[in-house]
């Protein structure tokens, strides 16, 4: 894994910067900017306290963390959020809890997804009338069974 140099800023001080937890990892966790309560099914968009300056060529893509999935059921609505290399905006969270009966507390500070960053190409669109011969071919949604 190499390293890229990414520009960030603090937007609310005593809140923890992002963070890789082991070295190797591929999500640095996001921290809540508030306390949240949310009931079965409910949903709401956070904040985490930071903007960063992608460099051109990458963009960042904000991952629901496992262990909040696991156990409470929480995700995110959008998983993966895309953050693009041009927006300066601090980075929000949507989180939804997916529990049938347990509301879901979460404490400003504490860790609630994970940022990821890579290289991402931008499509040239070429226009066709006819798109080369694939195996799969048009066969798509459950073509290959259960
Ligand atoms: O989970 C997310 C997803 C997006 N963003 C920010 C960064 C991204 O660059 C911007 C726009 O996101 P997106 O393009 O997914 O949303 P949109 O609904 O298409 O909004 P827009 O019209 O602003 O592009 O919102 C976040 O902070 N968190
Ligand atoms: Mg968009």
């Amino acid at each position: 894994m190499s390293d890229v140099e990414v520009l960030i800023q603090p937007l609310d001080p005593g809140l923890p910067m992002p963070s890789y937890a082991h070295s190797g990892d591929a999500g640095a966790d996001l921290h809540a900017a508030e306390d949240v309560e949310l009931m079965p099914g409910e949903r709401t968009v956070i904040g985490t306290g930071v903007a960063i300056a992608l460099p051109e060529g990458y963009a960042a893509f904000v991952h629901p963390r496992s262990g909040l999935a696991a156990r409470h059921g929480v995700t995110l609505v959008n998983a993966p959020g895309t953050v693009d290399a041009g927006y300066r905006g601090e980075i929000k969270v949507t989180l939804i809890n997916t529990d049938a009966k347990e509301p879901f507390r979460l404490r400003r500070g504490d860790r609630v997804a994970q940022l990821v960053v890579q290289r991402v190409e931008r499509a040239l669109f070429t226009p066709v009338e006819r798109l080369p011969e694939s195996v799969r071919g048009t066969g798509g949604f459950g073509s290959t069974g259960r």
